[in-house]
C-alpha cells in the first residue's frame, strides 16, 4: 500500500535534486493481471505463448522532484494507465511501491469517483472533501469551479445525466482546483471538447508553473512537448527511456514513426531500402504531366538529404515557429542536361502537402556541367502544421519536363508548437487543433471603418 500522506522526511529527500524536493519515488513497480483465461501474448521479440497472467509493468523505477513536468508515453498498452492508477491508488502494484511526498491529485481518482446518483455540485463537495479541503475552502472555489467546467445550470443535474465530456469537464475542472502538489492526467487533452482542451492547457501551466509537478499520461508527442519538460517511455510494461522531453519524443518518433532527418544513398551495388525507395523509370510520381527519363545511363542521382534547423543543425523536430531548411546533395552525371531537384511534401498520413519546384535563379547547373551540388531549401516559419513531415526528393528536367529519380520520403521530420505566444504562432485565440495541411501565419491589418 502506498502512504496516503508523506513521510517528509525519506532518506532520498535530503539528496535534492538542483536543490529540489523529491516528490515521488517509485521503485520496482511491477503489475501482473491475472487473466480469466489463458491468453496467447507476442512479447516483443515476436515469440508467442500462453499466459494466465499478464504482466502489464515490470520493475519500473523513476524519481520526480518538485516542479517537473513529466510525460509518460508509450504504445497502446504499454501500461501507463496501469501505471497512473498504481500511482492515484486507484490499482494495487504486485510488487515495488512508490511514495508520494505531497498532496498528489489524479484526474482519474476525481473523475472516475463521482457518484452518478448525486448531483455536479453535491459531487464536487465529496470528492473536495475527500482530497481534504474543508467546506470553507470548497465554497470558496465553488464558483469557479463550476465556472471552469461549463457545466452551467447542469451542475444542479444528477451526474449520471451528464455526456462523457461534461463529467470529464467537471472532473479535471475540481482536481485543477485542489491545489495538488503533484498533479495526474491521464489524456485529458482527448476527452472534453475542444475549446475546454485549451482551457485544461491553460490551467495546467498555471498551476505547474508554481513547483508544482504534473505527470502527464499521452500518445501525443506534441501534447507532452507542449507541457512536460521530461518524458518517460514505456514500452511492454517496461521504462526503456527516461530523459528530458525533446530526446525522449524524438528518440520514440525515430522509432515508433520511422522519423529520420538523413538520408545517405546507398552504396551503388546495394538495392534501394524499400521505404526510401529510389526510383528511376519506375514509380509514379505525385504529379501529372511528368515524362519518365529516355536518356541513356542515369542524369542525376540523390546523394544526401538532410533536415537543418534555424541554426544548420540536423534536426528531426523543428519548432512551429522557427524556419528550416532541407538540404540535398546530388550529383549530374551528364553533360548539357540542366538537372533541377524539387521536393514533395506530404503529412503523416501520407496526403500530399505540396510540391516545391526548383527556384534558384543563381544555380550553377545552368552552365550544364556534371558534378556534385548542394543545394538548400529553406522552409520559413509558421507554415507547416503541427505533425509529421515526410519529404520525397525528385530530379527533373525542363522542356520537356522529364523525371530522372526519385527518392520516397528521403527525410521525415516533426513540426511542434512549445508553449509560448500564440498570436506568434499563428494560433490566435483558436484552442482547436488545426486541421489543414499548413499552417500559415498571414500579416493581418484592422482599421475600424466606422
Ligand atoms: N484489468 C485488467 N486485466 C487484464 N489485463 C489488463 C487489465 N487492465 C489492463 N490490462 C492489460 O495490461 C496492458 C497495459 O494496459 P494499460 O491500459 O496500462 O496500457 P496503456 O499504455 O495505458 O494503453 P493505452 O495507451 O491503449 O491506453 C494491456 O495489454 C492491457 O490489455
Amino acid at each position: 500500500m502506498m502512504p496516503d500522506t508523506l513521510p517528509q522526511t525519506a532518506p532520498e529527500a535530503a539528496a535534492d535534486k538542483d536543490e529540489r524536493q523529491l516528490v515521488m519515488d517509485v521503485r520496482g513497480l511491477s503489475k501482473r493481471y491475472r487473466m480469466t483465461s489463458a491468453v496467447t501474448r507476442t512479447d516483443k521479440d515476436g515469440n508467442t505463448h500462453k499466459e494466465q497472467y499478464y504482466q502489464a509493468l515490470k520493475d519500473v523505477s523513476f524519481k520526480v522532484w518538485s516542479g517537473d513536468r513529466v510525460g509518460i508515453m508509450g504504445h497502446n498498452g504499454a501500461g501507463k494507465s496501469t501505471l497512473l492508477k498504481i500511482l492515484s491508488r486507484v490499482l494495487n502494484p504486485s510488487d515495488g511501491e512508490a511514495f508520494i511526498y505531497g498532496r498528489a491529485t489524479s484526474l482519474l481518482e476525481v473523475g472516475t469517483g463521482f457518484n452518478p446518483k448525486m448531483s455536479g455540485r453535491q459531487n464536487v463537495y465529496l470528492n473536495a472533501a475527500l482530497h481534504g479541503l474543508t467546506r470553507k475552502e470548497i465554497d470558496q472555489r465553488m464558483d469557479e469551479i463550476v465556472a471552469f467546467s461549463e457545466i452551467g445550470r447542469f451542475i444542479e443535474e444528477p451526474v449520471e445525466t451528464y455526456s462523457t465530456g461534461m463529467r470529464a469537464r467537471l472532473g479535471f475542472s475540481v482536481a485543477a482546483h485542489l491545489d495538488p502538489d503533484i498533479l495526474m492526467l491521464d489524456e485529458v487533452l482527448s476527452v472534453g471538447d475542444a475549446a475546454f482542451q485549451k482551457k485544461c492547457l491553460q490551467r495546467m501551466d498555471e498551476i505547474t508553473g508554481h513547483d508544482r509537478t504534473l505527470l502527464f499520461v499521452s500518445h501525443s508527442t506534441g501534447a507532452i512537448r507542449r507541457f512536460c519538460d521530461r518524458c518517460i517511455w514505456i514500452d511492454h510494461g517496461e521504462v526503456v527511456m527516461d530523459d528530458d522531453v525533446m530526446t525522449v519524443t524524438e528518440a520514440y518518433e525515430a522509432q515508433m514513426m520511422n522519423v529520420a532527418a538523413t538520408y545517405q544513398a546507398p552504396e551503388k551495388s546495394e538495392p534501394a531500402k524499400d521505404e526510401k525507395k529510389s526510383s528511376g523509370k519506375s514509380g509514379k510520381p505525385d504529379t501529372a504531366s511528368v515524362l519518365e527519363a529516355e536518356v541513356d545511363g542515369p542524369v542525376a542521382e540523390l546523394v544526401t538529404a538532410r533536415v537543418l534547423d534555424d541554426a544548420g543543425q540536423i534536426a528531426r523536430s523543428v519548432k512551429i515557429d522557427t524556419p528550416c531548411a532541407i538540404e540535398i546533395a546530388f550529383d549530374v552525371l551528364q553533360a548539357d542536361m540542366r538537372v533541377e531537384p524539387a521536393l514533395h511534401v506530404k503529412n503523416e498520413i501520407g496526403d500530399l502537402m505540396f510540391v516545391v519546384a526548383f527556384t534558384d535563379g543563381d544555380y550553377p547547373g545552368a552552365i550544364n556541367k556534371p558534378g556534385r551540388y548542394k543545394s538548400r531549401a529553406r522552409i520559413p516559419a509558421n507554415l507547416l502544421n503541427e505533425g509529421l513531415h515526410y519529404v520525397s526528393v525528385v530530379m527533373v528536367t525542363a522542356d520537356p519536363l522529364t523525371r530522372h529519380q526519385s527518392v520516397d520520403n528521403a527525410v521525415s521530420f516533426s513540426v511542434y508548437e512549445p508553449q509560448g505566444d500564440d498570436l506568434a504562432r499563428a494560433r490566435g485565440r483558436y484552442s482547436r487543433n488545426f486541421p489543414g495541411g499548413l499552417r500559415p501565419r498571414l500579416d493581418w491589418s484592422t482599421e475600424r471603418e466606422s
